[in-house]
C-alpha cells in the first residue's frame, strides 16, 4: 500500500499541499480529480519519492519511502504529465536507454522492449526519431517508458493532455486492461471526469491543495443526489435569465455550457419554474433534461466552480 500522512508541501511562504491523507491499496485504480493548479502534480511529485513533503510523509507498505528509495523506485511506474522522451533517439533507442538505467540488458531488455512497442502499437515506427512522432504516439511511448522494469504501481499524471481522440481512447483502455489484467494498481491524475469515471473504482477531489470529497463514484454521487441537475437548453443565453436562476430559492449553483446550463439544485421538480424564469427573461427553452449527477456536478456542487476553470 501506498500512502500519504497529513502531507504538505510549501513554496516559500506558500502552501499548496494542505494535511492531505490518501492511499492506494495494490490492485486498485485511484482517481486523483482536480482543476488546473489544484496541486495533483506536487502530490505526484511527493507520491512518487520526486520531492520531500515540507509535513507529513508518504509511506509504502508501512515504512516512508525514503528510508527505501531505490526499492521503491523500482515498484512504481512514473508517466508525467511534461514528455519525458529523447526527442533525437528513437521510439527503440528510448525503451533501450531507460531499461538500462534500471540494469536491465541483454535479451531481457529486447524482449522487454518489444513487448511494449506491441503493445502501444508502436512497432512499426520503432526506427523512427521521437521528433517525427503525433503528439498522441509521443503520450503512448511515454506509458510504454514508465513500464519497462515492470513496476506494479503505476502513476499517470494526466497523460492524455494535448492527444487525438483515438490515442486518448487507446491510452485508455490500455490503462484499464494493465490494471484488471495484469493487476498493476493505478493512480490516475486528470481534470477530465469522464476518464476518471471510466478507470477509477475509487477517487480523491482536489481543490486548492486539500482533498475536499473521497470516497467510491457512486459515494461522491451521493453528495449531489439529493436533488437533480438539470440541463436547460437555450438559444441564446441571457444575463436577465442568470440574474434569475442566481436568485431562485431552489437552485443551488449553476454553470453555463455551449447551449445552455447546467443547474444543481435541491429540488426534483424544477421544469415549471424553469421554464417560466426563461419566459419572464424572454429566452426560448430548446429543452430540459434532468441528469445523473457527474463528478463535474459534485465539483461544482462542493466549490461553486467548474472543473475547468
Ligand atoms: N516549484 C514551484 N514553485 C512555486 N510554486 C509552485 C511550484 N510548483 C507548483 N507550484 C504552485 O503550486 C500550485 C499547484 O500546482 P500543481 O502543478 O501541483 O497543480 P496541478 O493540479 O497539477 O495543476 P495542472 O492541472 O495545471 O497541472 C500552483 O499554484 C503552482 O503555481
Amino acid at each position: 500500500m501506498l500512502e500519504t500522512e497529513r502531507v504538505e508541501k510549501s513554496f516559500g511562504s506558500i502552501k499548496v499541499i494542505k494535511e492531505v491523507g490518501l492511499y492506494l491499496k495494490q490492485g486498485e485504480a485511484v482517481g486523483l480529480l482536480g482543476p488546473n493548479g489544484a496541486g495533483k502534480s506536487t502530490l505526484i511529485d511527493m507520491l512518487s519519492s520526486l520531492s520531500k513533503p515540507t509535513k507529513g510523509q508518504v509511506l509504502f507498505n508501512g515504512k516512508p519511502v525514503f528510508s527505501q528509495l531505490s526499492s521503491f523506485r523500482n515498484r512504481i511506474g512514473v508517466v508525467p504529465q511534461e514528455l519525458a522522451l529523447y526527442m533525437e533517439l528513437t521510439a527503440e533507442e528510448n525503451l533501450m536507454f531507460f531499461g538500462k538505467a534500471y540494469q536491465l540488458k541483454g535479451a531481457k531488455l529486447k524482449q522487454k522492449v518489444d513487448q511494449l512497442l506491441n503493445q502501444v502499437e508502436l512497432n512499426d515506427r520503432r526506427k523512427d526519431k521521437v521528433s517525427t512522432f503525433s503528439g498522441g504516439m509521443k503520450r503512448r511511448l511515454n506509458l510504454a517508458v514508465a513500464l519497462i522494469h515492470d513496476p506494479d504501481y503505476l502513476i499517470l499524471d494526466e497523460p492524455t493532455v494535448g492527444i487525438d481522440p483515438h490515442s486518448r481512447r487507446y491510452l485508455l483502455d490500455l490503462i484499464k486492461k494493465l490494471q484488471v489484467e495484469d493487476n498493476k494498481t493505478v493512480l490516475y491524475t486528470s481534470h477530465y471526469m469522464e476518464e476518471v469515471e471510466f478507470l477509477c473504482d475509487r477517487l480523491y477531489v482536489l481543490d486548492r491543495g486539500s482533498i475536499i470529497a473521497a470516497g467510491t463514484q457512486e459515494e461522491i454521487k451521493h453528495i449531489v443526489n439529493q436533488g437533480s441537475t438539470y440541463h436547460l437548453m437555450v438559444e441564446s443565453s441571457s444575463q436577465e435569465l442568470e440574474l434569475a436562476l442566481t436568485a431562485h430559492d431552489k437552485i443551488e449553483r449553476f454553470i453555463q455550457q455551449d447551449d445552455g446550463y447546467r443547474i444543481v439544485s435541491y429540488s426534483n421538480d424544477l421544469f415549471e419554474d424553469l421554464i417560466q424564469l426563461a419566459s419572464e427573461a424572454n429566452v426560448r427553452v430548446q429543452g430540459i433534461r434532468v441528469q445523473e449527477p457527474t463528478l463535474e456536478d459534485v465539483f461544482l456542487h462542493l466549490t461553486g466552480r467548474s472543473l475547468r476553470d
